[in-house]
């Protein structure tokens, strides 16, 4: 069969909205085997390592996967919990959350997935997912705040790819980013006061982005400049002034140029400007993974110590609090605005004379509610 059908399919079936909710991705498990398959789909991606094909193939099968996977692996082991990788157990619960939220706002048969990058579940099993439960339009939502063409742009690679496969092609709109959603903007801020009310203020407040290659940016990748906005604003709503913040870019891969300032030398540095107890926050991850536990929170605070600082504490990512479910319900509900399932003035009788029995019977329970 060369499209993925629907055999099954009976005219009046209720049209369900889909949202796709996904996140970078991380391996099945924390050991080298894992994390090669996991390494190999990522870093093959062309979205995230532009180098001439033959020779990145050549170093990739000739060195890093020989490398890396049992180094990351280490790693991983380090931050894996009950639940497998945070990454993953977070993003779930946060579909629960924003699919609890959501509904209840909906008019008509909504479903919400999740879905990886890479590994799995992937995003052709989240699509699979969706078109299941009837799936007629669909909302792509990333959980990037900040586009850029490696994740967001990759997304939308995969998502076309998938859906190519597809013979009945939904409806389909796609949330690029967020960076300066009011919403989101305020659960930074409220994260950070409610962090400071609990365990003090530092002297010094770092937003730590991940980083792309500074080429990406010279080619008009407009993730530098989303990242400068996002931490712009949060310290705008925190009433923190210029010499107390800045913006820096961490979790730097290959010998090439990344964005600068990089986080680890910035960190490094500190104690010797005068920074003693240094707060930082990872605005651009929207769950704690690798990145900001290990990375920021392990590694980071070690070598601040080392360099002299007295103090370290990590702001923990947006994850499962209630103000950002809200936030990302918010954002899904208004893309979708103009849909019959979001719609409130959409017209059941109407429906019901075009012959849509089963969907305006959806449509009458999701109003009751
Ligand atoms: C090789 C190039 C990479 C680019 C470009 C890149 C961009 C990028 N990544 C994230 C978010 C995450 N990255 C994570 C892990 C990770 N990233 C890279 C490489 C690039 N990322 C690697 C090789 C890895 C794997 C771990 C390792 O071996 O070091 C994660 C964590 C995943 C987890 O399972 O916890 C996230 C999240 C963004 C936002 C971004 C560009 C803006
Ligand atoms: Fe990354
Ligand atoms: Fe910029």
């Amino acid at each position: 069969m060369r499209y993925i059908g629907e055999p099954d399919y009976r005219h009046g079936s209720p049209h369900t909205l889909g949202i796709l909710i996904s996140n970078l991705g991380t391996p099945d498990a924390p050991t080298p085997q894992a994390l090669r398959r996991y390494l190999r789909e990522f870093l093959w991606d062309p979205r995230v390592v532009e180098f001439p094909r033959v020779l990145w193939w050549l170093l990739l099968h000739g060195i890093i996967l020989n490398t890396r996977p049992r180094k990351s692996a280490a790693k991983y082991a380090r931050i894996w919990g009950e639940q497998g990788s945070p990454l993953l157990s977070i993003t779930r619960a946060q579909g629960q959350a924003v699919a609890e939220r959501v509904a209840r706002r909906m008019y008509g048969p909504v479903k919400v997935a999740v879905a990886m990058r890479y590994g799995n579940p992937s995003i052709a099993a989240g699509l699979e997912e969706l078109r299941r439960a009837g799936a007629r339009r669909l909302l792509i939502l990333p959980l990037y705040p900040q586009y850029a063409a490696s994740t967001t742009g990759s997304t939308f690679d995969a998502v076309s790819h998938a859906l190519s496969r597809w013979r009945w092609v939904p409806e389909t709109r796609f949330v690029t980013g967020y960076h300066s959603e009011p919403a989101y903007i305020e659960a930074l801020a409220a994260s950070i006061r409610e962090h400071w009310a609990q365990h003090g203020r530092g002297d010094h407040l770092l937003f730590s982005f991940h980083g792309i290659p500074r080429s990406y940016l010279d080619q008009g990748d407009p993730y530098h400049c989303y990242c400068q906005t996002t931490a712009r604003l949060v310290a705008e709503h925190l009433d923190l002034p210029e010499d107390r913040w800045e913006v820096t870019f961490q979790s730097r891969f290959g010998k090439q140029q990344w964005l600068t300032p990089y986080t680890l030398e910035t960190i490094q540095g500190l104690p010797d400007r005068g920074v003693k107890a240094l707060d930082v926050v990872c605005p651009g991850f929207s769950a704690d993974c690798l990145e900001t536990l290990e990375e920021i929170a392990d590694e980071s605070r070690e070598a601040f110590l080392a360099a002299g600082g007295q103090r370290f504490s990590y702001i923990p990512a947006l994850n499962t609090r209630e103000d950002h479910a809200d936030a990302l319900a918010e954002l899904i509900l208004r893309h979708v605005q103009g849909w019959p399932e979001a719609d409130e003035n959409y017209d059941a009788k109407a429906l019901r004379e075009a012959g849509e029995l089963a969907r305006a019977r959806a449509l009458a329970m999701g109003a009751k509610n």
